[in-house]
């Protein structure tokens, strides 16, 4: 095994097992160079693919689409292409159609072009969203006339309606730059046509990752040492507390790592090349910009100080934000007939705002008060949580919050309970793959109500009149660190963890 220095333990933390896609239907991709390419590049490369479409009217308020037709897509173009009409794009043309018959999760849709533009409705969609489901579809085209590659914050908003163009100028500042100036605010470094390049770069990336050889990946295996970075093998996390092993392996890349704010881990050849570190670093950056501004608009309808959460997910101080590929194929023979069988069990996420790309389907919610009751022989009531499928959107990435958020917020906002099983329909039978950045709250953070609100004052005091402790403020004032919440939880669904400590705020939701 890799050994890892003390320091580097320091940085671990959690990430849970999830699900990923893609081994025999790989996501469309236009070229591996954009391995090679530098952020703007990859600007510029959305930029002739068209970013701007047309204005789409207002399917804003609808769920995903429920049929799988009509896709005219080349499938060599990626997900950034162009479209005329914002619903006629919304099926993976190289993969099997998601089954269209299987209770899907009512996420709202929403822009980032219209969140950057301060658009009012949709500003409220997301409160909604993140109060209600806690989970949310996020559209990362351009919308029409709007960039999402430009600040918006403060002064900047006006900038957004008008000429900002998507792609910097050769004078703009490079990447690099970006990094060292402690100027840039998380606005600044989203681009969301960027991040879909980026993304499907890394479905690339991932793939060649886990085709290694089994023994070469656990030598990134650091479970052992009190880290929960590097590479988790099929079947080392368990998903029940019976210790059913999950049907996944993962491998969690540090974003303290690649942007260069710690040391560096071992990491297998591909992942250590620089090329692989580059793109793995503007990832970093583009999805934690993308969370920076659902912070600061959560911020700001939460009545908090301005900056008050963002300056908990500071880009560049120590914490356990990470990037992580998540695999899982098709369930070995004997069980491939076993409707129990989970590719990544039940959990909420432990961190605050998780970024999700997915091609096929196998996510699964379970929306507050969707339970079937069944009346057994002896009448008595049996209550079957129903779980809905979340169906993989192009274009889109999945957003949800996690359990910091609802420390912070008294239980104001929502993690919602999510697993994977192996994809539904056609889809069976494929390998499944998916990338996931999770930002947390900075490792010395303590993981405790915030003050400063008085909406979240009000929803504590509700809490301590309704007994407190319980499932909706998050389990109660216990005081802990991020650091030490996200090593206990992610350490404890491993096989041979303590399983107990694996719980978050799910409280009496989650299958003990
Ligand atoms: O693979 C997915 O779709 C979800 C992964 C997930 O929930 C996780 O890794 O926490
Ligand atoms: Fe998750």
């Amino acid at each position: 095994m890799a050994q890892t220095t003390s320091s580097q333990l320091g940085a671990a933390a959690i990430a849970h097992p999830s699900a990923g896609g893609g081994g025999e239907f790989p996501a469309p991709v236009p070229e591996l160079h954009h391995l090679n390419m530098g952020h703007d590049e990859a600007r510029q490369e959305g930029s002739t693919n068209g970013l701007h479409h047309d204005d789409d009217e207002d399917n804003d308020s609808k769920n995903a689409p429920s049929t799988n037709k009509d896709s005219t897509h080349d499938s060599t173009k990626d997900s950034t292409k162009h479209s005329t009409n914002d619903e006629d794009d919304l099926t993976f043309p190289d993969l099997p159609p998601f089954l269209d018959n299987v209770p899907t999760a009512p996420l709202l849709r929403l822009k980032l072009a219209k969140l950057l533009s301060h658009d009012a409705e949709e500003e409220e969609r997301l409160w909604q969203a993140c109060r209600e489901l806690g989970f949310f579809y996020l559209d990362l085209r351009s919308g029409p006339g709007i960039s999402t590659s430009s600040a918006s914050s403060g002064s900047k908003r006006d900038s957004a309606h008008s000429s900002s163009p998507p792609n910097p100028s050769p004078e703009t500042k490079t990447n690099a730059e970006e990094r060292d100036s402690e100027e840039v605010k998380g606005e600044d470094r989203v681009n969301g046509p960027a991040l879909l390049h980026d993304a499907t770069a890394l479905f690339h990336l991932g793939a060649r990752l886990f085709s290694l050889p089994t023994p070469e990946k656990e030598l990134y295996d650091f479970n052992s040492q009190g880290s929960y970075f590097g590479y988790k093998g099929l079947g080392a996390g368990v998903v029940d507390a019976k210790g059913t092993r999950d049907g996944n392996e993962f491998y969690n890349v540090s974003k303290n790592d690649v942007l260069g704010i710690s040391e560096r881990l071992p990491a297998p050849e591909v992942l250590r090349r620089e090329e692989s570190r580059r793109l793995l670093g503007r990832f970093c950056e583009g999805s934690h910009g993308v969370v920076g501004v659902i912070l600061g608009l959560l911020g700001r309808k939460l009545g908090l100080p301005k900056g008050r959460l963002e300056e908990l997910h500071r880009l560049r101080a120590v914490s356990g934000d990470q990037v992580r590929w998540v695999r899982s194929p098709p369930p070995p023979a004997s069980q491939q007939h076993d409707a129990k069988f989970l590719a990544l069990g039940e959990h909420t996420d432990f961190g605050s705002v998780t970024v999700l790309f997915n091609r096929l389907g196998g996510l699964q919610i379970l929306p507050p008060s969707t339970t079937t009751t069944t009346t057994t022989t002896n009448n008595n009531n049996n209550t079957t949580p129903e779980w809905h499928y979340v169906k993989p959107l192009p274009h889109h990435c999945v957003v949800n919050l996690g359990d910091a958020l609802v420390k912070f917020t008294a239980g104001i906002l929502r993690s919602n309970l999510h697993r994977v099983v192996p994809p539904p329909g056609e889809q069976a039978g494929a390998t499944r793959m998916s990338l996931v950045y999770f930002a947390r709250p900075e490792d010395e953070v303590v993981l405790k109500v915030l003050e400063g609100s008085g909406m979240i004052d009000e929803e504590k005091e509700k809490g301590k009149r309704d007994g407190g402790g319980g499932e909706k403020d998050g389990g109660g004032e216990e005081e802990i660190t991020a650091k030490e919440w996200i090593l206990r939880r992610a350490l404890g669904r491993r096989a041979g963890g303590d399983w107990e400590k694996s719980h978050g705020t799910e409280g009496a939701r989650v299958k003990q």
